[in-house]
């Protein structure tokens, strides 16, 4: 459980619709689809119609403080059965990564090991109450691309298991370069706080609307909120 899975969610029933692609820059091919991710009836690049709309407002304000530089997707809608795979092929990975195998492992590795694919990942869970994020169709991944179609250096990858992955790692080291990183996440914050979505504390790269964390993240900001969730896990692919 997660602090905000305390969040109630009171669905309210809105379609997940295409994402306008020719609208945005696109990671291609899909990071999760070439390892061979299991999606349904939905590709990944589906999202509830309100959260699509704010992702255009997003990408709006950027164009007006950088004129031709475009919001890239990497991923949105995952099914439970995809969240699942990539939490399986994310510990394979840390494992590889250290040169070990599975059986090989102590109790205390193979948790110390979990520990750090929960850091990033949110449980496969198939319980109503506690739905991943990108399950409900109202999470996006995202970075930027600039006017030369060149995707911006923000520091770190998306996805990377490693403390660089948190929004402020830069914040306070002076070096030019890494304030640079810091000043392009704060970009890709700033444009999208502003179009209504809030921003995963842990990830600079993944931010949500209407979902149990954006509710959390909004009831913390300002106690004078309490929100719900307004989406809860689609149940067409899962
Ligand atoms: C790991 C990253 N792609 C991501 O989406 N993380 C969040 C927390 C999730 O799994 O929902
Ligand atoms: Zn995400």
């Amino acid at each position: 459980m997660r602090p905000y899975h305390q969040i109630q969610i009171c669905e309210c029933g809105e379609p997940l619709v295409e994402i306008p692609l020719q609208l945005f820059a696109v990671e291609s091919p899909h990071p999760y689809e070439k390892l061979g991710a299991p999606y349904g009836v939905h590709s990944p690049y589906y999202l509830r119609q309100t959260v699509v709309e704010n992702l255009i407002q997003a990408q709006n304000y950027l164009q007006l403080l950088r004129p031709h530089w475009y919001i890239q997707i990497f991923d949105a809608y995952r099914p439970v059965a995809v969240q699942q795979f990539m939490v399986d092929y994310s510990f394979a990975q840390a494992l590889n990564e250290r040169g070990l195998t599975e059986a090989e492992l102590s109790p205390t590795q193979r948790q110390e090991l979990w520990e750090l694919v929960y850091q990033i990942w949110a449980a496969p869970s198939l319980d109503e109450k506690t739905p991943p994020p990108h399950s409900t169709g109202a999470a996006i991944d995202v970075t930027l691309v600039n006017e030369q179609g060149q995707i911006v250096d923000m520091g770190s990858p998306i996805d990377e298991m490693s403390a660089r992955s948190l929004p402020d790692y830069y914040a306070n080291n002076q070096d030019p370069q890494a304030q640079q990183y810091h000043a392009h996440r704060q970009l890709l914050c700033d444009v999208m706080l502003r179009a209504g979505f809030q921003r995963n504390p842990r990830e600079w790269w993944h931010f949500s609307f209407g979902d149990q964390m954006w509710a959390w993240l909004s009831n913390q900001s300002n106690p004078e909120n309490s929100f719900t969730a307004r989406y809860g896990r689609l149940k067409i692919d899962a």
